[in-house]
């Protein structure tokens, strides 16, 4: 792996070959942006200059391109590998322990697909039982939906149980009330960068050059009253309560090594969605609860690659704003123990998932902290880590 003169950081997760860029704020202090290194942040503003980086967010600097997010990293990489530059670096970097990490970037619009088919398939017969689990549209196109970029929060956030309309447990009239049924969703985000204008589609190739970065997802689910809302159109309340994204987005850059082919597809996509380049990514995922480990959900398990996804979402000429979010969907694999959200491994609350310091869970209780993370491996040997994304729930309100 490449090394760094920071004490500590190349053993860390967060060495030379992952430098993935949040927004810090030191108490007393407006927020900026920064790159962690170890158990610090770069302050770039300080290290670099530039007025991009003494913002609240990461927006202005996602909006200048891929040709500036490349220049920039090199930069970031050359400051922090040669001894040189230390005594002049050094001071901008800051002990993680003395900053709050906010929310990285403005979330323009936010989209969550629904890539997985083992996901798809459990969710299909655990929903809608005898009915065709997978629809036939499904395998032509990456199925996705509107999510509420207003809701999205960082991790650390608290998420209030939320209320709502739901079925009566004996099957009656619907009754409106706290969800008995919130799940989490493990995910991954992809941060759109660049912008384009109406009526311009964006080629499965050009997915680089709009798409800057990943983010950990927990897309919190109420599944009672997403069951009971979203015959015909989809979800809507039942997911638009809270969005967790982990503080920090890795750049497309540092995954270069967990890149491969993809997952088989058949039948073939229609030509606009084909494959061009190896956007297949192999991550481990870990979803805890109460810090248990519950499910390792293999990303590299996903059927829709995101530049398939990036293709699909502006093939009709929707237009992309910097900053917008969109989802992969719940990641799941085949193996047991390695689905990405409690409606799966708890088979629609038939069957308590047993937490491995005791206890057992169908849904979530309140005070639950639900936290993923999640490991790829880095350019130049070595591990690369993605953060995480952690979250409480608190009681319903009100
Ligand atoms: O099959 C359904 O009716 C709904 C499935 C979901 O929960 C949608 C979703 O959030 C997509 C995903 O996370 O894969
Ligand atoms: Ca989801
Ligand atoms: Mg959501």
């Amino acid at each position: 792996m490449t090394t760094t003169w920071v004490p500590g950081a190349d053993e860390s997760g967060y060495g030379a070959d992952n430098l993935p860029y949040g927004v810090f704020a030191r108490p007393g202090s407006p927020p900026r942006v920064g790159v962690r290194v170890g158990d610090h942040v770069l302050d770039l503003a300080g290290a670099l200059g530039g007025a991009e980086f003494a913002a609240p967010s990461l927006n202005p600097f996602l909006a200048r391109g891929s040709s500036a997010w490349r220049a920039t990293r090199a930069k970031i990489s050359g400051m922090l590998t040669s001894a040189d530059s230390r005594p002049a670096v050094e001071p901008h970097l800051v002990p993680l322990a003395e900053v709050e990490l906010r929310r990285p970037f403005e979330v323009a619009d936010y989209v969550d697909f629904y890539a997985s088919l083992e996901h798809a398939a459990n969710v299909g017969q655990i929903l809608r039982p005898g009915d065709d689990p997978v629809h036939p549209n499904w395998r032509h196109l990456p199925v996705a939906y509107h999510g509420r970029a207003g809701t999205v929060v960082v991790s650390g956030t608290g998420v209030v149980r939320p209320r709502g309309q739901r079925q009566s447990p004996d099957g009656g009239g619907p009754v409106y009330g706290p969800s008995t049924r919130v799940d989490a969703e493990a995910e991954l985000g992809f941060v759109v960068g660049t912008s384009t204008s109406l009526g311009r589609t964006v080629p499965v190739g050009d997915f680089a050059e709009h798409v800057f970065g990943v983010v950990l997802v927990n897309d919190w689910s109420a599944r009672d009253i997403q069951a009971w809302e979203y015959v015909p159109l989809g979800p809507f309340l039942g997911k638009s309560f809270a969005t967790s994204v982990s503080p920090w987005v890795v750049p497309l850059d540092a995954l270069g090594a967990a890149r491969f082919a993809g997952r088989e597809q058949w039948p073939e996509p229609l030509p606009h969605l084909a494959r061009v380049a190896d956007w297949g990514l192999d991550l481990e995922m870990a979803l805890a609860i109460n810090g248990h480990v519950v499910s390792r959900p293999p990303y590299s398990a996903m059927y829709w690659t995101p530049d398939q996804m990036l293709a699909h979402l502006t093939s009709n000429g929707a237009s992309l704003r910097t900053g917008d979010l969109y989802a992969s969907g719940t990641v799941s694999g085949a193996e047991p123990g390695r689905q990405g959200c409690l409606l799966e491994l708890s088979w629609g609350g038939t069957r308590p998932v047993r937490l491995p310091g005791g206890g057992e869970r169908t849904f979530l209780e309140d005070g639950d902290t639900v936290t993923l993370t999640a490991t790829a491996r880095g350019m130049n040997g070595g591990t690369i880590r993605l953060g995480e994304v952690s979250g409480t729930l608190r009681p319903a309100e009100g």
